[in-house]
């Protein structure tokens, strides 16, 4: 399976110039045919919560017709990262990432569950309720946005739901790549699990981005580690790995279930 890594820069407020970014890069991606296509978070508006009203994407409307017409075209699954939304009849403002199938299907809807709250997210933003997870022919793919990485038990409920792999799509700043880095690695070796953990490069307002995307496999391996600048990474997993390293060292099995 080959996956294409879009480590993008945000302008912040400027989702006319995202959007063409993102269409530039959906186009450059398919020079080496992918199987899934990875955006980071908000990657429409950058965090422009206070200008939700105007940049957000209206209902995922303009989002959806990107990605869902782009999949089905290129038989080519689209993970969307996440794109700040808002619900036009509630008027919710949501981080909220849309998966789509190689026929243009949308798999999944999923809307960060924890807010962070050192972005003020928790003061525009609606958590979500539900778990990020879909089926990719056959394999169950767990999703989560950026903070969601620091939160172990959603991984537990991610694997126990059969999933294989798992998607982080970010804007975790330079300031904290070390906790990136050790939490990326971490997960897929206690969850014997691929993880994929997509962030965003560049500067925005006074914050820096590390770029520095992973995949790891679920031995901890690292089989990318990006540097810092805007560009896709192209990596091929096999997921027959992880049946494998579960069958090696049995933690599910072992787990005191009855204990914790
Ligand atoms: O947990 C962190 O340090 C970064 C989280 C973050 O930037 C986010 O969720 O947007």
């Amino acid at each position: 399976m080959k996956l294409a890594l879009v480590q993008m820069d945000v302008q912040i407020g400027e989702p006319e110039k995202n959007y063409q970014k993102a269409q530039h890069f959906l186009k450059e991606a398919m020079a080496q045919n992918p199987d899934m296509i990875i955006f980071p978070e908000m990657w429409n508006t950058g965090y422009a919560l206070e200008q939700a009203d105007e940049v957000a994407d209206i209902d995922g409307k303009r989002t959806r017709e990107l990605f869902s017409e782009f999949a089905k075209q290129h038989h080519v699954t689209i993970v969307g990262g996440s794109v700040l939304y808002k619900d036009s009849q509630s008027g919710d403002v949501t981080n909220t990432m849309l998966v789509f199938d190689e026929k243009g299907n949308e798999v999944i809807r999923y809307d960060k569950l924890h807010l962070f709250r050192l972005m003020d997210e928790h003061l525009y933003l609606k958590a979500g309720n539900a778990f990020g997870l879909f089926d990719y022919k056959g394999t169950t793919v767990g999703t989560m946005i950026c903070y969601d990485l620091r939160f172990p038990f959603l991984f537990r409920k991610l694997v126990g739901s059969g999933a294989k792999l798992l998607i982080n799509t970010a804007q975790w700043p330079s300031a904290r790549v070390d906790h990136w880095r050790t939490l990326v690695i971490s997960r897929a070796i206690e969850n014997q699990s691929y993880m994929i953990a997509v962030n965003r490069c560049g500067t925005s307002r006074d914050t820096a981005f590390p770029g520095n995307s992973m995949v790891v496999d679920p031995w901890g391996e690292v089989l990318l580690e990006g540097d810092s600048n805007e560009q896709i990474y192209f990596v091929d997993i096999d997921l027959a790995k992880v049946d494998a390293i579960r069958k090696r060292i049995p933690v599910f099995d072992d787990q005191r279930f009855d204990l914790y």
